[in-house]
Formats: C-alpha cells, sequence, structure tokens
C-alpha cells in the first residue's frame, strides 16, 4: 500500500504523479472501511480526497497552514501528517479525534467542531505572520454550509480592510449536512452555473505556459497574469460578491480535478492580497450509497452500513430524546397554531425534519446562524409567535448574547430545546453539552428543565409553551435504558418527583441521571439500604420546598447531573441551602473541571462516577448503617 509509505507531507510530494491516483484510492477504501466500523464524518471526507492531495501537494507543511473549518473533514489530512497507523482509533477513547486538534499533531494547527471559524483564524495567522515579516501560506477550507454563518462575513468583511495575503477554499458541494438552505446557498448555485470553469481553466493553463513549474521557487506571476487570473468572463457582468469584498475569486474549479487543482492553488499563492477559490466537489464521492445519500453519510455511527455490500444495516431501537421531541412539538401546534419550529442547520439531529414535513410554512431552517436563530425566534415571539428553537446545547452556544439580550432582558417567551445535552461520545470536547445549565441559571425569569426520559419531553414542551418568559429543556443524544419507563408524575412548574422514598442519603438526580439513580437504589435495595431518589426535573426555579423538606429528614445529599460541577444543578442546590443558613452535605456527582476527550457516551459518563456502582457505592459510604 503506498499509503503504508506516507509518513509526511513531504512524502506526498515525492511521490511519482501516476501513485497519486492509487493514493486516492486507498485513502477512500480506507476511509469506507474505518467509518463502518467506528463511524465518522464519511461523506464530507470523501468529498476532500483529491483537494487534500493537492495541497499536501503543493504547500510546505507544517510551515504553511491548513484550518479546516468544523474539521469534520480533516481525516484525509490525517491519514497524510503520520497518522494512518493509529487511524484505525479513529474516534475511539485514547484513539485518533474525529476533528483537528492541537493537542494531536503539529499539522493540526487549529482545532474546531463548530462550524465558520477557518475564515477568521486563517487571517488571524495570516496576520501574525505579516507582524512577524514570515512567508508562510495561510489557507483555510471553508464548506458551503459552514458558509451561511455570520462569523465567515465576519472574517471576509475584515480581510477586506487588512489585505492579508491569505487562501479561502471554499469546498462546495452543495450541501450542509442535509441541502444547504438560504441566499448564499442560491448564490453559489450561480457562481457554480456561470461559465468559469472551462474559461478559467484555458487561463490557468496560459498562466501556467508562462510560468515553471515545481517547487516554491516559482517567479512571480506578471500583472497581466494576475490580471487574466481574476477570470472575469466576457459574458459574466455581475459583480461576484467575493471579488466585491475585497478577494480574488477564483473558480469554479473541478475540486476532483487533481492536476486542475494542484495548478489553481500553486498559482492563487502568488496573488497578493486575500484569494477566495471555489471548488465544486461531490459529497461522498467514489462510495455509491454515500453519494447518493450524503445526507446521511454525513456522519455515521459505528456498524451503520455495511462497507462491502455498500447498503445500510438495520437495527431496531428504542425512540431518541430528538424523536420524542420532534413528536411533542408536532401534537403541539396541531393544537397552537402559533407554534414554529426554528433549527440551525440541525433538521435531521434535532429531529425537526418530522416537524417540516408536517408543516412546511411553520418550520425555519435558518443556515448555520444559531445567533440569528435565536433573534429570529425572539422577534417573532414579540408578534404572538410560539418560536422553539431547536439546537444542540453545543451550539448554542454560539448564541449567547441573544439568549441574554433578545430574549431574556426581553422576557420573551423563546422555547430552547437544547439536544445533546451531556456527553455526546465520540464527537469529542467541541460538542459536548456541558455548559448549559451554567451560562443559562444566572439569567433572571428562565424556566430550565430535563426530563428523566423520552416520555418526560412532552410534559415539558407543553409546558414551556404556556410561560410568559423564556424556557429551556435540556436532554441529551439518544435514549435512555428503557429500564425506568414508570409513570410520569403531572409536571408542575417548579416542583420535582419523588420516585423512591428512603431515608439517610438523598440523591437528586437531574435529567437521564435519574435512570443512574434508579438502577443504583435497586442494587441497594438489594441489601436493605434505601436511599431517596428524586427526578428534579427543574434546575429553575428549584423546588426549594422539597429542598428544605429534604434537609430536615435527610442528613446527607447526592446530586447527578451530565453538566460541567462549576455552575450547574449541583451548585444551585449548593448555593440554595446555603443562602437559606441550612447545613447540609451534599455531594456533587457530575463532569469536573476538565475537557472531556472523544470516547463512547458510557465511557464517559463511568469516568465521571456516573454509573450506577459508584452511586450505590457513595450511598454506602454515606449512609451511617453501612459506615457503623
Ligand atoms: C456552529 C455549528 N452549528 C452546527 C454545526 C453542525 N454541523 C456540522 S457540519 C455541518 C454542515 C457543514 O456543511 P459544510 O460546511 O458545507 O461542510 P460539508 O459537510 O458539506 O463538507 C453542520 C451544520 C456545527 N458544527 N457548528
Ligand atoms: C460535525 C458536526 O458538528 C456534526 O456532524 C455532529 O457530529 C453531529 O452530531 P450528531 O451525530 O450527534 O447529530
Ligand atoms: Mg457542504
Amino acid at each position: 500500500m503506498i499509503l503504508e509509505r506516507i509518513a509526511s507531507p513531504a512524502d506526498v510530494k515525492r511521490l511519482p504523479r501516476p501513485e497519486l491516483d492509487q493514493l486516492a484510492r486507498e485513502i477512500r477504501e480506507t476511509l469506507i472501511r474505518v467509518c463502518a466500523a467506528n463511524g465518522g464524518h464519511l461523506a464530507p471526507n470523501l468529498g476532500v480526497v483529491e483537494l487534500t492531495l493537492a495541497l499536501h501537494r503543493v504547500l510546505e507543511l507544517p510551515r504553511d497552514v491548513v484550518v479546516w473549518d468544523v474539521s469534520h473533514q480533516s481525516y484525509v489530512h490525517k491519514l497524510l501528517t503520520g497518522r494512518a497507523g493509529r487511524f484505525e482509533t479513529l474516534r475511539q477513547a485514547g484513539g485518533i479525534s474525529g476533528f483537528a486538534m492541537r493537542t494531536e499533531s503539529e499539522y493540526d494547527q487549529f482545532g474546531a467542531g463548530h462550524a465558520s471559524t477557518a475564515i477568521s483564524a486563517a487571517l488571524g495567522m495570516a496576520t501574525a505572520r505579516d507582524l512577524k515579516g514570515g512567508s508562510e501560506t495561510v489557507v483555510a477550507v471553508i464548506g458551503d454550509g459552514a458558509m451561511t454563518g455570520g462569523l465567515a462575513y465576519e472574517a471576509i468583511n475584515n480581510a477586506g480592510l487588512l489585505k492579508s495575503n491569505f487562501i479561502v477554499i471554499l469546498n462546495d458541494n452543495e450541501m450542509s449536512i442535509a441541502p444547504n438552505v438560504g441566499s448564499i446557498a442560491s448564490y453559489l448555485g450561480v457562481l457554480r452555473s456561470k461559465p468559469f470553469f472551462t474559461w478559467g481553466r484555458e487561463v490557468t493553463k496560459g498562466v501556467l505556459d508562462h510560468v515553471p513549474l515545481g517547487g516554491t521557487a516559482r517567479k512571480a506571476l506578471s500583472t497581466a497574469e494576475l490580471a487574466a487570473m481574476r477570470f472575469v468572463s466576457p459574458e459574466h457582468k455581475a459583480p461576484v460578491i467575493f471579488e466585491e469584498m475585497g478577494f480574488r475569486y477564483i473558480g469554479p474549479v473541478d475540486g476532483h480535478d487533481l492536476d486542475t487543482l494542484i495548478d489553481v492553488i500553486s498559482n492563487a499563492r502568488k496573488i497578493g492580497g486575500p484569494v477566495l477559490l471555489h471548488v465544486k466537489t461531490v459529497k461522498g464521492k467514489g462510495y455509491d450509497i454515500a453519494e447518493g445519500d450524503s445526507r446521511t453519510f454525513h456522519g455515521v455511527g459505528p456498524g451503520v452500513y455495511h462497507p462491502d455490500e455498500g447498503k445500510l444495516e438495520k437495527k431496531a431501537a428504542r425512540i431518541t430524546f430528538a424523536q420524542a421531541f420532534a413528536d411533542a412539538l408536532i401534537a403541539a401546534a396541531q393544537r397552537d397554531p402559533r407554534v414554529i419550529g426554528i433549527t440551525a442547520a440541525m433538521p435531521d439531529g434535532t429531529g425537526l425534519a418530522k416537524f417540516a414535513k408536517a408543516f412546511p410554512s411553520r418550520y425555519f431552517d435558518v443556515g448555520i446562524a444559531e445567533a440569528h436563530a435565536v433573534c429570529f425566534g425572539a422577534g417573532a415571539s414579540t408578534r404572538g409567535i410560539r418560536p422553539v428553537a431547536a439546537i444542540y446545547s453545543t451550539f448554542l452556544q454560539r448564541a449567547y448574547d441573544q439568549i441574554v439580550h433578545d430574549v431574556a432582558i426581553q422576557q420573551l417567551p423563546v422555547v430552547f430545546a437544547m439536544d445533546r445535552a451531556g456527553f455526546v461520545g465520540d464527537d469529542g470536547p467541541t460538542h459536548m453539552g456541558l455548559y448549559d445549565v451554567a451560562y443559562l441559571r444566572t439569567l433572571p425569569g428562565i424556566t430550565i428543565m430535563a426530563p428523566r426520559n423520552e416520555y418526560e419531553v412532552g410534559p415539558m414542551l407543553d409546558l414551556a409553551l404556556t410561560l410568559d418568559g423564556p424556557a429551556a429543556i435540556r436532554y441529551p443524544r439518544g435514549s435512555t435504558s428503557g429500564k425506568h419507563d414508570e409513570p410520569l408524575a403531572p409536571l408542575v412548574l417548579g416542583r420535582a418527583e419523588v420516585l423512591r422514598e428512603g431515608s439517610d442519603v438523598a440523591i437528586l438526580a437531574l435529567g437521564n441521571t435519574v435512570d443512574v439513580a434508579l438502577d443504583a437504589y435497586e442494587l441497594l435495595d438489594a441489601d436493605g439500604v434505601r436511599p431517596t431518589v428524586v427526578n428534579a426535573r427543574f434546575v429553575a426555579p428549584l423546588d426549594e420546598t422539597l429542598l428544605i423538606e429534604l434537609a430536615e429528614t435527610h442528613h446527607r445529599f447526592i446530586t447527578l447531573e451530565e453538566h460541567s460541577l462549576a455552575g450547574g444543578f449541583g451548585s444551585a442546590v449548593v448555593e440554595f441551602l446555603s443562602d437559606r443558613g441550612i447545613v447540609a452535605a451534599v455531594e456533587r456527582i457530575g463532569v469536573p473541571n476538565v475537557l472531556v476527550q472523544h470516547a463512547s457516551q458510557a465511557a464517559q459518563r463511568a469516568q465521571v462516577g456516573l454509573s450506577a456502582e459508584n452511586v450505590a457505592a457513595r450511598v454506602r459510604t454515606l449512609t451511617p448503617s453501612q459506615t457503623a
């Protein structure tokens, strides 16, 4: 295998040209095989094989820099930068991350997981280079989906002012996770359809005829050659938005034509100022089922498809929290015509795709634009609409000022359905939903809830839609075990649910950690140890009445949460008790102040002590009859 011989980008540069095609095939075969077993972002990576090879062929890495936007498409780069031997460990505990990570390799010069950051970061790097008198090439690779995020335009705006030399490669595969939406997506479609490709290619070849190829010692392009590289065809009179904003626009270029890519990137390096190279790629390229359904193959779990047979594996699964939310939202919308659903480019993950089918005119995919999603909802709510913004906990971080300034301060009834709250598993630290309680519970007037299982999502959404102010419902990725589907007590604002009445120790569990508490109870019950188990339901308002009662009858609390201990639910309990002068010993089990790395959700839970065995052991230690 040629791939086995690639220890660094220098090896890619040395390969005879015909071997690059074989290398591309081996890379695709590796991606398909490893993602089948481990899960991962298969289709985005299959689409950038030639682009990544071209970058590695042209640039001097790691002296030069590539900043990958989101970086879910950086697997090929990883395979070419000394990580092929460990690639089988992709997304597994202790293994290769599914995203670029500064701690993983000197070739990952900027980490990511959230979208639309690459142009900003690359511009910052180019500016640092200029301040230090350096000459390295800085490249940002950003997808068409990520180009719907406002941060990208803030960076483009600034680049037009700074005029730094750097290259933005727009990897346009006409897809976000779902089809890309909005006027930027339409505009890119217009650019794609213009006859730049043929024209541009001819010009490129014309330019190359005058430029000696090979190495970095090419002569500078002449003014005439540079002018030719603007690729403005006579029949194309409309301004190119990127040109108007201070970039030299090149493209569209076939992102699977390796030779053209190598030529064009080589030349783009020689152009002064910001350059935008528009590359057309096919998401899932080279693997039929992924090409045919790049939406499913954007990101897949382990064992979702059979790599050789090229077909999806069918698995019966319990309803997920996201599906329960989608059903509850549809039911709410059927009852109340004011209810709308908003997603920031995550219709599948949040379940809103189902809502979109039921209520197409009340469904809004605003692009990768969480801040706008929240402010848009806030605006709509001032006119009597009941917006439900379904946004992953981690991505809602981006809209924090909108939550504070545009929702909470204005006391508007926007509902935040915060999916992926807690451990997300193999996506790793960029995607963990561990901070939402901390960043929300300081806001006056907000209601924060967490359902103990899938069936509690509906009542919580219904309650949220009756409130006059903002409400957030946090729920995790996937499902609960299904072992504790006992009927739910009616939901009352600010009241917890006592599930087991015991003595000595009271376990106060938030959301899906109720499962852990009930499992622990079963372990203990067998030995006659019976703690009280409470489904907290609300972080705000806290069930203060119950806390006071429990403090009188129990000598110890244990709080459980899939959230940062700093500022989380346990902290809220401790603060309340302390403020009331109630002396109670509280042990908080949750996530300490460390970055949680990629691993399975079960492993992440166990790592912080959110396992039935650990909770049972803690209860035993704290129960007087057990310690005597
Ligand atoms: C701030 C933020 N919101 C949402 C996401 C989820 N997300 C990850 S990749 C993606 C689509 C990106 O599309 P594009 O940039 O075109 O890359 P492609 O996968 O098509 O290569 C989305 C919405 C994210 N990573 N970051
Ligand atoms: C790269 C990215 O941000 C998304 O693709 C994310 O990995 C989706 O996570 P889920 O699989 O939990 O929807
Ligand atoms: Mg895309």
